[in-house]
């Protein structure tokens, strides 16, 4: 199983012309573009009257050889041309279809839509007769295929600045684009069918998180495996009035597979959570010197969850930062830095993870996030800032390494908009991380694992279910580990 890539606009661009180069005429790619999308629509639907809404551009060529096909198999077709086709694909392609164009403000009475306006490397925002038809084909996105993207939505960025299609099953080609994955593009493109048209590989840093990318690199434990060997994780507890939120990153932990998780506690807690843990081990410290101590021999420490905002909750972080343990800064722990981030980027690296949410995310690298193009850009320029992994939070949570890497998870659920369910997260990234496995991809997996679980239980979801649907879970990883 490979990994998802995605290809922004430019990559895909130059692919199809190295396609082009090599001996494939554009017309040929075109062809099997428009193949592909009417495969995909007989595969999903019953035949039925369809209307091709093509465009002056490449994507409008796609739509004409979806039309011809589409009525080559009986379907009934009518197609509308917003504009004359422009380049010689599209010309080549409508010349190609023979069964004239309906006018363009004609009543919509078809069953089906193809939209086939614009492509993903859209230019400005849709206006004139473009956008009055996203306007009037958003009240029937159930009926609406998009070729490439739904027209009006920027391939790279997924975030419309205008009207916008609004579609139930988009068919784009060879790989899935920014637009497919980040919010809101990825909710306004329905089904995405990513589509052969036989270009060839293209190196990507960026992917589609999914267990292709590290399901190989799991740490299931050995036969030999014991309990010192299978990670040790260490969580650290708020006061007295706050430690809920760290012993959920603990429970986390150990059903992720860490085989020791403690609890570390001032000693003013310790009572309190003394009488609501049993497999996770206890441990208190007064100092930071003593943090630090206890955190001696492990493999990852988690910091940040109901931690407090306080003086001491920055000084643990740095004490652990001693240590050689791989953090996971989270919640109170990032926001403690707000006055210094350059404090905290000092003590960090590669292992290293931060999970903000985007408020946190601006304590860390103020109009970061405004100022990017895109959240996938955002992260990765802070995680070269801060030289550590950055998971940013949201319905399409972001991770980036310092190398460049980043990786898009897109099977978010809106049940994870519930109370503690980032602890549960911290617990998951951590606990992998203590078993052996490279940050990035521990963070990539925490993530998607968390998601999933979340979509299991669906409605009724509080943090405290999350860690005992990790099992089932896992064990579909499990089962599904050889391939
Ligand atoms: N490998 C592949 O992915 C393949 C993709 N194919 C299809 O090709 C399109 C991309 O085609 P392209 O011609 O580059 O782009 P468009 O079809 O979107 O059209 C560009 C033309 O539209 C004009 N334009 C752009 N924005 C607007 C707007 N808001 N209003 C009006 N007109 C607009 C633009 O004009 P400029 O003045 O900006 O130059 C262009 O004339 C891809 O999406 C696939 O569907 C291939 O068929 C197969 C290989
Ligand atoms: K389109």
């Amino acid at each position: 199983m490979a990994a998802r890539k995605i290809l922004t606009v430019a990559e895909i661009a130059a692919a199809d012309r190295r396609a082009i180069e090599a001996g494939t005429p554009g017309i040929e790619l075109m062809e099997r573009a428009g193949a592909a999308v009417a495969e995909a629509i007989a595969e999903r639907f019953s035949q039925r009257s369809v209307c091709v809404l093509c465009g002056p551009g490449n994507n409008g060529g796609d739509g004409y050889v979806v039309a011809r096909l589409l009525k080559a198999r009986g379907w009934p077709v009518e197609v509308r041309a917003l504009a004359a086709p422009q380049s010689a694909d599209a010309k080549a392609a409508a010349a190609r279809w023979d069964g004239g164009l309906t006018a363009w403000e004609a009543p919509l009475e078809a069953r089906l839509y193809v939209d086939a306006m614009f492509g993903a490397g859209l230019a400005r925002p849709l206006s004139g007769d473009a956008a009055t038809m996203a306007t009037l084909l958003a009240a029937h996105p159930e009926s609406v295929v998009a070729v490439d993207v739904p027209s009006g939505l920027p391939g790279d960025s997924g975030d419309p600045h205008g009207p916008v299609v609004v579609a139930a099953l988009t068919v784009t080609f060879h790989a899935k684009k920014p637009a497919h994955v980040l919010q809101p593009g990825h909710e306004l493109c329905g089904e995405v069918v990513v589509a052969d048209i036989g270009l060839a590989e293209a190196h990507s840093d960026l992917t589609e998180n999914g267990p292709e990318a590290w399901l190989v690199r799991f740490p299931w434990p050995k036969p030999n495996s014991h309990k010192h060997a299978r990670g040790r994780l260490v969580v650290v507890s708020g006061e007295a009035w706050n430690t809920g939120a760290a012993r959920l990153s603990a429970r986390a932990g150990l059903r992720m597979g860490a085989g020791l998780v403690t609890l570390l506690s001032p000693s003013e807690a310790l009572s309190v959570n003394a009488t609501h843990l049993e497999a996770v081990m206890l441990k208190g410290f007064d100092t930071e010197a003593e943090l630090e101590q206890a955190a001696a021999d492990v493999d990852a420490a988690i910091i940040g969850p109901a931690a407090g905002v306080t003086e001491n909750t920055l000084v643990n972080v740095l004490a652990l930062a001693r240590t050689g343990a791989a953090l996971v800064i989270d919640a109170d722990a990032i926001t403690v830095f707000r006055d210094d981030p350059e404090e905290l980027f000092s003590v960090l690296d590669v292992d290293d993870v931060l999970t903000p949410h985007p408020g946190e995310f601006d304590r860390l690298f103020p109009g970061l996030l405004k100022e990017s193009p895109d959240r996938i850009a955002a992260a990765r320029r802070a995680a070269q800032q801060a030289d550590a992994i950055v998971l940013l939070k949201g319905g399409d949570t972001v991770i980036a390494a310092p190398d460049g890497r980043a990786c898009v998870n897109t099977n978010g659920s809106p049940w994870l908009a519930t109370a503690g369910s980032g602890d549960v997260l911290a617990g998951f990234i951590g606990s992998l991380i203590a078993q052996g496995m490279e940050s990035f991809e521990a963070a990539c997996a925490a993530a998607w694992i968390h998601a999933e679980a979340a979509e299991l239980h669906g409605p009724g979801l509080i943090a405290e279910d999350l860690p005992g649907l990790a099992p089932t879970i896992l064990r579909r990883l499990y089962e599904g580990r050889l391939g």
